[in-house]
């Protein structure tokens, strides 16, 4: 059988654009299939106003390319949505990409063939091609989730989701707007939303931990040092655990004095950021440790919002890091403006949404545009809307029906020669995600490479490395105080969802230890054929 291509990659951010140019490297046949009319994945759809990344741009970074991390500029410590997709567009100049993508096609279907050892990809266009290999590289945060609260197609105004913002941007000058959720592209997006509009309502169903940014522009200086040790950052991101080096101190909360604890946060809350968390490494092991920094944020919310009750009903009462710590410019103050109100659905949730806004606590709320800030479903959601058939026809849906399995986060055990980039299991959305990528993508290219080089046509994870590989996933997440925690990490958030520790939470040095060692005992776990 002749086949259309070596290799189908699915998605065109920054995982499937990397897949694509490192096979292409390696002399293989690859067309990807992107459902957006450009690059970029999360860059190109998340346009809603305040979207910037969390990790400091020259960090949330490709590290393959020293040319590439010489050439290109950022402008500031957390580059805006806008020039991230700039960066990606350039990314997919520089390496001529686009010649081998079709936009705008959304892939439907994967069917792998056992005599061929091949998977037929179908997608919403009519097309159906045959490759060799299927590589996934959907996206962690990439299927927006629109809750089903009743009456939401009653709605006569404008609604967006900030996961599928429009292109064109929005106007909210003298409108007054009602927002649901308080994640991180709500914590990013109200203050911008509140700068324009003539009223903005919140919907909070969960209160959320943010951690100023002290964003502003790069210091020329301190970018030249960057440029020059690159290649070390490239080294060093690999051995820290979230792949950033986030300066962890070594100590435990509790067993700091108190006066030298508070120093500690208050030092991480004045240089901003992610670098909170690691302020002492027992915030998700011990619970009181954790409480000592929830209780630090809590006391900065009472300092900036003025008024205390309302203080109070921004304050999150869950463990901080139950779900990855927002980063914001001016949140909690937003709330002291006259035109911004909060109110609560935690208790008592959104009765339904009406032609002219929300009920809510037995009461009406009226606003012009409804923003939807309420997430993704998150890790496995694109993954299982694609109709994916393994061997004797058995589809990934009936495959994860208690949760998600996989081997390391690359493969799955019944659905030979494909690969997933960033997938459940792996440690992806607990790290920066560009290191975390760039490692995959190498692994599935050496992967595939490797077959070829033995004259095998396919690959395949056993059920038992699987299996166990499941088991340590979990073993990992038990031991954190994360597990127990609702959030989108055990899919929370999605009505159904099994409850499932997705991420691999053990840290990108052990994760890649354990990536390596599988391919120095000959790719250990898998038949190849
Ligand atoms: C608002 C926001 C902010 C973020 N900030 C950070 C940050 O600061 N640091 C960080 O490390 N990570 C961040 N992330 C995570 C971010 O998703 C990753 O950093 C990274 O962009 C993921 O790249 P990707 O290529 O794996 O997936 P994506 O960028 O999600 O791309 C997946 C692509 O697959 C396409 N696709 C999906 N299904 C199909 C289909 N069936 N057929 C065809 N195409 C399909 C989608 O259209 C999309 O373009 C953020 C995520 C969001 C949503």
């Amino acid at each position: 059988m002749s086949l259309d291509f070596d290799a189908v990659v699915i998605g065109a951010g920054f995982g499937g654009m990397y897949m694509l140019h490192r096979l292409r490297l390696k002399g293989f046949k690859v067309r990807v299939f992107e459902t957006g009319k450009g690059v970029g994945g999360t860059w190109y759809w998340n346009r809603y106003p305040g979207a910037r990344c969390d990790v400091e741009s020259v960090q949330y970074s490709y590290q393959f390319s020293p040319e590439l991390q010489q050439e290109w500029e950022w402008t500031e410590r957390y580059a805006t949505q806008p020039e991230i997709l700039r960066y990606a567009n350039h990314v997919a100049d520089r390496f001529d990409l686009r010649r081998d993508i079709k936009f705008e096609t959304r892939i439907t279907r994967a069917t792998f063939d056992e005599a061929a050892h091949a998977w037929t990809v179908e997608t919403d266009k009519g097309d159906r091609v045959t490759a060799r290999f299927v590589v996934t590289a959907l996206g962690c945060l990439s299927s927006p989730n629109t809750p089903k609260i009743p009456g939401l197609a009653d709605f006569k105004g404008p609604t967006y989701h900030t996961g599928n913002w429009p292109h064109e941007g929005v106007d909210f000058t003298a409108k007054t707007v009602g927002v649901i959720g308080t994640g991180s592209s709500a914590i990013q997006s109200i203050p911008m939303i509140a700068k324009q509009a003539r009223h903005v309502t919140v919907f909070q169903r969960t209160a959320n931990y943010t951690i100023p940014a002290h964003n502003g522009p790069l210091d020329p200086d301190y970018v030249r040092e960057v440029k020059a040790n690159y290649p070390a950052m490239r080294k060093r991101a690999k051995t820290m655990p979230a792949g950033i080096d986030l300066r962890v101190n070594m100590a435990s909360a509790v067993e700091t004095p108190e006066a030298e604890r508070l120093r500690e946060y208050q030092g991480r809350w004045d240089y901003g950021g992610l670098g909170f968390m690691a302020s002492f490494s027992d915030l998700l092991l011990n619970d009181e440790s954790n409480r000592t920094a929830a209780e630090f944020v809590r006391g900065k919310i009472r300092e900036i919002v003025k008024d205390p009750e309302l203080a109070a009903r921004l304050s999150p009462r869950n463990i901080i890091g139950c779900k990855r710590l927002c980063v914001d410019t001016g949140y909690w103050a937003t709330y002291n403006q006259p035109h911004v109100s909060l109110v609560d659905v935690g208790d008592t949730p959104i009765e339904r949404i009406t032609a002219g806004g929300l009920r809510a606590n037995g009461k009406d709320y009226r606003f012009d545009c409804l923003v939807l800030a309420t997430g993704f479903d998150a890790m496995t959601g694109a993954l299982l809307r694609i109709d994916i058939r393994g061997r004797g026809g058995r589809s990934l849906q009936e495959k994860w029906t208690e949760g998600p399995k996989t081997y390391l986060g690359l493969t799955m055990a019944g659905f030979p020669n494909l690969f997933t980039i960033t997938g459940p299991g792996s440690p992806s959305v607990l790290t920066n995600m560009l290191p975390s990528i760039e490692q995959h993508v190498e692994w599935i290219a050496d992967c595939i490479e490797h077959v070829r080089s033995r004259g095998a046509t396919l690959i395949e994870a056993s059920r038992d490395a699987e299996e166990a590989w499941v088991g340590h996933v979990g073993e990992a997440a038990g031991a954190t105080l994360r597990s127990s925690c609702s959030s989108w990490y055990v899919g929370a958030n999605i009505p159904g969802k099994p409850r499932v520790f997705m991420p691999y939470i053990g840290g990108l040095p052990a994760y890649i230890e354990r990536c390596e060692a599988v391919v120095k005992a000959g790719y250990e776990g898998f038949a190849i054929v």
